[in-house]
């Protein structure tokens, strides 16, 4: 579903340069979810904005679903976005002017979907989005609009979930309900999810845990028990 292989990244500021990362690999095949840890300013989120096309690496290939980003025209990249990725960063990008419903059913219609089925109504309930469904989504408080930004990264079933801190304004109960809905993408339609967090409880959800540091993926030990004390 995705594979990383030897990605580089340096960014440049003026005299200074910061190697981010410096060969990475990793294997995130259909049906699985991997959670990405790392000190904050690690390059997660450059991780995951060069393995959802969104930036370029300076070496190495990112491969989503067979195709090698680096050959793609921008106008294959963006359909492959459109049909294939769901996207859940930290800035909602919401479109104002539009109210819920027509923000949560947008990737949908690009797409060619109907507006109603089983999936989207688990999403509103879920979520907790149906009361809102007509507001506009300025008036939404940061939590509300996180919710919707869930809902509609999810709507159209992507094979392949990029989520960036996808739950930092939600309270436990809620944040665990969104992992769920994740999960049960990936599980159920053999999507696949990786996760950046900073959450351990949420991490634990996932497959698998990996954790970026020194521009290298390193396998995250599993916890182990607490030892008895004597
Ligand atoms: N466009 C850019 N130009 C220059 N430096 C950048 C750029 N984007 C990120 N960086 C730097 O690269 C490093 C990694 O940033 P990144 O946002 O990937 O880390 P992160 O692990 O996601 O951090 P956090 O957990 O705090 O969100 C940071 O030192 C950051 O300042």
């Amino acid at each position: 579903m995705l594979q990383l292989r030897g990605i580089h990244k340096t960014y440049h500021d003026g005299e200074s340069e910061l190697e981010v990362l410096a060969g990475v690999d990793l294997e995130l095949p259909a049906g699985r979810s991997i959670a990405l840890l790392g000190a904050s300013g690690s390059g997660k989120s450059t991780l995951l904005q060069i393995a959802a096309g969104l930036e370029r690496p300076d070496r190495g290939t990112v491969t989503v679903l067979g195709q090698v980003l680096g050959r793609l025209s921008e106008r294959d990249l963006a359909r492959l976005r459109r049909r294939d990725l769901g996207f859940v960063f930290q800035s909602f990008n919401l479109l104002p002017g539009l109210d819920v419903a027509d923000n949560l059913l947008f990737q949908r219609r690009l797409n060619r979907l109907p507006d109603q089925d089983d999936w989207v109504r688990e999403l509103i309930d879920g979520l907790q989005l149906a009361t809102l469904l007509h507001r506009p989504v300025e008036v939404l408080s940061g939590g509300q609009q996180q919710r919707v930004a869930i809902a509609r990264a999810l709507a159209h079933r992507p094979r392949l979930v990029f989520a960036d801190e996808p739950t930092g304004n939600l309270h436990d109960t809620l944040s665990r309900q969104v992992m769920k809905m994740l999960i049960r993408l990936v599980d159920e339609a053999g999507s696949a999810l990786l996760l950046v967090t900073h959450n351990r409880a949420l991490a634990q959800m996932t497959h698998a845990r990996v954790r970026l540091a020194g521009g290298r993926l390193h396998a995250e030990p599993e916890s182990t028990p607490e030892p008895v004390s004597a």
